[in-house]
């Protein structure tokens, strides 16, 4: 990544493994009136046999969901430090500078990789869009360190030092300008580190794994590449002080997004991925359709793979549609930049379609005027706020 130094150093402390086991899902409100169909149990119809027979990725990843809603609970709890948000930052003016001077890198930074989505955070308040531009590039920085044009030196043991990277800032030891814009955002919002940890892993999974058994195995990676993103902007964008939804539910629909996009992303790239010798597909799902891995390696689009990308596409927009029942709960200045991503990746899907699911030769992309069309689509929605309880009640 240009501009971005990739030096990193020191030995790794702990991994930090997914644990846990709950319930879960929808968007919950806080009333006993109102229910509905986990989300698991309708993508079960689209998953096959899951192969691991306690606990699915899934309920691995609640319990991630859940330590960081309960972080934002406590969070809630300590008023003064909620008041504190929108204060200019402590300490000497020299230190202010500095911090003021690595936010506006990372905001640079954000506006060359994500334009649309720079724009949107400057509807945002002035601390909520530089906490999410540190968050940006932080994700950016860990993403380039597989997919980037120094990924081959990376070594297991250079994530290893990232981590430890990783553990000195949230600890107040930054190695450099960006990491202290990270270090500053994470001492003041309830940011947990376990989805950071969580984005290395998957990083480590991209090293060392290029084929997936079953969509259990598929979702956890897609959790730790992506789902991790979502968990680790919603304490930041915040959740509107009219919301009635539980916290875990509206965590539930960040993570709902980070999956959605990375399956379009993963439908979207199968010719590209295969060709670097991956292929995220499931391979239980592409047996059962009769596809094998050299159907893939050849890319010719038949009847079978039309039909086995369409169960696929069809299990991404459902985590879409997840996702969508809580973009509403964030903060009003949050929901335009998340409505504008979410219209402008779903896009991706019909792309395909439209491509006569030739994902092997044509890339999916979604055109300017599309784009442009879907700006003020998702300004539209994102004037739309959290239902209100008592018409929840009525329904
Ligand atoms: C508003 C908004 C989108 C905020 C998120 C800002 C943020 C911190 C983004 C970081 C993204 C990033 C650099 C992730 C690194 C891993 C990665 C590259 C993931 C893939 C993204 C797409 O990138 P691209 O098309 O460039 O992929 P290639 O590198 O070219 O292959 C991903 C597919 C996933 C990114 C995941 C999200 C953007 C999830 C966003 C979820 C939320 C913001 C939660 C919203 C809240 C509710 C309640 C719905
Ligand atoms: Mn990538």
């Amino acid at each position: 990544m240009s501009g971005i130094p990739l030096w990193i150093v020191c030995p790794k402390e702990n991994a930090y493994p997914l644990l846990g086991l709950l319930a879960r899902n929808g968007i919950q409100r806080k009333s006993k009136f109102c229910s509905r169909i986990s989300l698991s149990a309708r993508i079960s119809a689209y998953s096959s046999a899951v192969a691991n027979p306690g606990r699915t990725s899934e309920e691995r990843v609640y319990e991630v969901v859940l330590k960081q809603a309960s972080l934002v609970r406590e969070q809630k709890r300590e008023k003064q430090r909620a008041l504190n948000l929108d204060k200019p930052l402590e300490g000497d003016a020299t230190n202010w500078d500095l911090l003021n001077a690595s936010y506006e890198r990372c905001g640079e930074v954000c506006a060359e990789y994500a334009k649309t989505f720079y724009l949107g955070t400057l509807l945002m308040t002035p601390e909520r869009r530089k906490a999410v531009w540190a968050i940006y590039v932080w994700c950016r920085r860990t993403d380039e360190l597989v997919d980037g044009p120094n990924a081959s030196h990376i070594t297991p043991m250079a994530l290893e030092r990232w981590e430890k990277r990783l553990n000195d800032l949230f600890e107040g030891r930054p190695y450099d300008m960006y990491d202290a814009a990270l270090s500053d955002t994470v001492s003041k919002y309830p940011v947990d580190i376990q989805p950071f940890r969580d984005m290395i892993e998957g990083m480590r999974l991209d090293l060392r794994k290029s084929r997936y058994s079953n969509f259990d195995e598929l979702y956890l990676y897609c959790y730790y590449v992506a789902g991790t993103v979502g968990l680790m902007s919603v304490p930041v964008m915040g959740i509107a002080p009219e919301s009635t939804a539980s916290t875990e539910s509206v965590y539930n629909a960040a993570l709902a997004l980070g999956i959605a996009n990375q399956l379009t992303n993963i439908l979207r790239d199968v010719g590209e991925d295969a060709r670097r010798g991956r292929i995220y597909l499931p391979q239980d799902e592409l047996a059962k359709a009769g596809l094998s891995e050299n159907d893939i390696f050849r890319g010719r689009v038949t009847d079978k793979w039309r039909s086995f990308m369409k169960g696929q596409i069809k299990r991404a927009r459902m985590f879409f549609d997840e996702a969508e029942k809580g973009v509403a709960e964030l903060s009003s200045a949050s929901r335009w930049p998340v409505w504008a991503s979410l219209l402008l990746y779903k896009q991706i899907l019909d792309a395909i379609e439209a491509n006569d699911y030739n994902n092997f030769t044509k890339r999916a992309y979604v055109g300017k005027a599309k784009k442009l069309v879907s700006l003020p689509a998702a300004y539209g929605r994102a004037i739309i706020g959290p239902p209100k309880l008592d018409k929840m009640i009525m329904r």
